[in-house]
């Protein structure tokens, strides 16, 4: 699941005053103000701030305050607004680009309101690392406002992305005893397998007479969701069939409706919390249908299997959860909705960049089919076992993610102040660590425009802190991604099969990448299925 940290807007004062706010008061309640002082944090020209700030004050060891942050000054109310308004400004859905130009131009810590939302963006890891050390039991990030708010309308429950505090660690505990468990996820490998095996062959009917295939985002997009049914049903949806049964394409076009509005919902001025506007219906309408046949999904489930498996039986994560006591029947229902729309946009779009890199570097995908071929010569099946021993497919995803780092920032809202980069951070503020500016710059990683999967392999060995950085994507601490073991399964299932199947090639235009709720191609791709035999 991916998240939108920005322009979640705050008015105070207003009817509408936003969650993000909420959250503010919420993490800056009760916590005492703490003395903030680290001697080993460095300032922009590299001095340790401790020095930095002794030679300026007479041995006086001093952090900064947050006002002295730099950053783009904005007008009152609207921050900077205006800039992403302007014809050669930084643009909104192209906001992993504005962080790395601003922290060009500010440092590794800047300071931004944009439309009355303070963030902090964190560019340097080791600066970001403190938060991630001090974080607590329960971590708090921003919401994603139009599903926040929808779910509050219809008192539905929060479900796991957006609940804070007690009430999202019980939701946590019990969907990761499943999620989280290697054992418990490697048990999906056959019918994962057997779910991309059956997109290969989509992918073979459907292509043109250029071998390219029309829709690729769509087809992409059933399969992340057939994938994850197998998961969370334990059965098939039947959406990669020639004739899917019409609940579940009802299903993906309300999914997809849902996505596609809830980008302008959030960057725009929150209108739909003073009236209903024509978005804000569309948007309604596309999340009822996704509850509604999210639940049928559930209740078919519930009058078919008993909640305990059969002998032999594994259970499905919906049997797992309705068993969990601790959660009534609403909560469980929201956490499998939860799921379904957490797991689709981010790994369909995952998918389509491994999909793009892997057309544009053909000496990549040699390499990747002669290890697949080592290791899963004709005939041998797919296992948890042999995903382990495919290094390579593991780099090449990695490597993806790098450049086109799916939700391009981290989100954190502290319990208390903190010491980042020699400023003071007070408790309530936005932080997020500009993941993108840090991929991609050469600090981290030479050359770092270049696709490169080999400097994630053993043998390159690879500085071990550089290396965690790649986990970043997945966010961190008590609150990192719980859909990650079972992202990173799907995906290195499926572009074993693909590889072993087609040579991928590419013959348009380089396509960029935009943000619509999670960050993904601004065109749609024409890529070549060219089948191996
Ligand atoms: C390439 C695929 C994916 C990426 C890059 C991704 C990324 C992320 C990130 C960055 C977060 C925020 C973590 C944090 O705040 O520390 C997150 C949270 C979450 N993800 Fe994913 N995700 C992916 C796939 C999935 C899948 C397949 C599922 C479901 C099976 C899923 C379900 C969730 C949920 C429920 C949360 C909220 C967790 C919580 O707050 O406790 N994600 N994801």
């Amino acid at each position: 699941m991916a998240f939108n940290h920005i322009f979640m807007r705050s008015f105070p004062g207003k009817k509408f005053l936003s969650t993000q706010t909420d959250i503010a008061n919420h993490v800056t309640s009760g916590v005492e103000k703490q003395a903030i002082l680290c001697p080993f944090a460095t300032t922009g020209n590299g001095k340790n701030h401790r020095e930095a700030t002794t030679e300026a004050n007479n041995n006086v060891p001093l952090v900064q305050p947050f006002e002295s942050i730099p950053g783009p000054k904005g007008l009152p109310i609207i921050g900077t607004l205006f800039d992403y308004m302007k014809k050669d400004g930084p643009k909104i859905n192209k906001l992993f680009e504005a962080y790395r130009q601003r922290s060009n131009e500010f440092g590794p810590i800047y300071k931004e309101t944009i439309a009355s939302l303070s963030t902090v963006v964190v560019s340097d890891p080791v600066e970001y690392n403190k938060v991630i050390r001090i974080e607590g039991k329960y971590p708090v990030r921003s919401v994603m406002e139009p599903w926040h708010y929808y779910r509050k309308q219809k008192n539905v429950g929060q479900g796991l992305v957006n609940s804070n505090g007690p009430e999202w660690y019980k939701l946590r505990t019990a969907s990761a005893k499943k999620m989280l468990k290697i054992q418990e996820v490697s048990e999906y490998c056959t019918d994962m397998s057997e779910v991309a095996e059956d997109f290969t062959q989509v992918l073979l009917e459907r292509r043109n007479k250029d071998n390219e295939v029309v829709g690729l985002k769509e087809e992409v997009f059933k399969w992340a969701m057939e994938s994850m049914g197998t998961f969370l049903f334990d059965s098939r949806i039947g959406l990669l069939g020639l004739n899917p049964p019409q609940q579940s394409v009802d299903f993906i076009q309300n999914l997809q409706g849902f996505f596609r509005l809830m980008s302008p919902l959030t960057f725009n001025f929150p209108f739909y919390k003073l009236f209903p506007t024509s978005e804000w219906r569309h948007f309604q309408s596309y999340a009822d249908n996704v509850f509604r046949i999210g639940r049928s999904f559930v209740d078919k489930i519930n009058e078919e299997k008993p909640i305990k498996p059969q002998r032999g039986e594994k259970s499905s994560f919906v049997q797992h959860i309705r068993s969990q006591e601790s959660l009534s029947e609403n909560e469980a229902l929201s956490t499998v909705v939860d799921l379904l729309v957490g797991a689709t946009e981010t790994t369909s779009n995952a998918c389509l960049w491994v999909i793009y890199c892997l057309a544009r570097h053909p000496e990549v995908q040699e390499k990747l089919y002669n290890e697949t071929a080592k290791v899963l010569p004709t005939g041998e099946k797919l296992t948890a076992d042999k995903l382990l021993q495919l290094p390579y497919v593991k780099a090449v995803f990695k490597e993806t993610l790098r450049l086109y780092p799916i939700t391009f920032s981290t989100s954190r809202y502290m319990d208390k102040d903190i010491e980042i980069a020699g400023y003071n951070v007070p408790k309530g503020i936005h932080i997020q660590c500009n993941l993108y500016g840090v991929y991609r710059d050469s600090q981290y990683f030479p050359d770092p425009e270049t696709f490169k999967p080999e400097r994630w392999l053993k043998e390159n060995q690879m500085d071990k802190d550089k290396k965690a950085l790649s986990n970043l994507v997945w966010g961190h601490g008590a609150r990192m991604c719980i859909g990650r073991r079972l992202a990173e399964q799907e995906i290195h299932i499926l572009m074993t099969k693909i590889i072993q199947k087609f040579r991928l090639e590419y013959h348009h235009e380089p396509v960029e990448a935009i943000l619509k709720t999670v960050m993904t191609p601004e065109q749609p791709l024409l890529i070549s299925f060219i089948p191996r035999d």
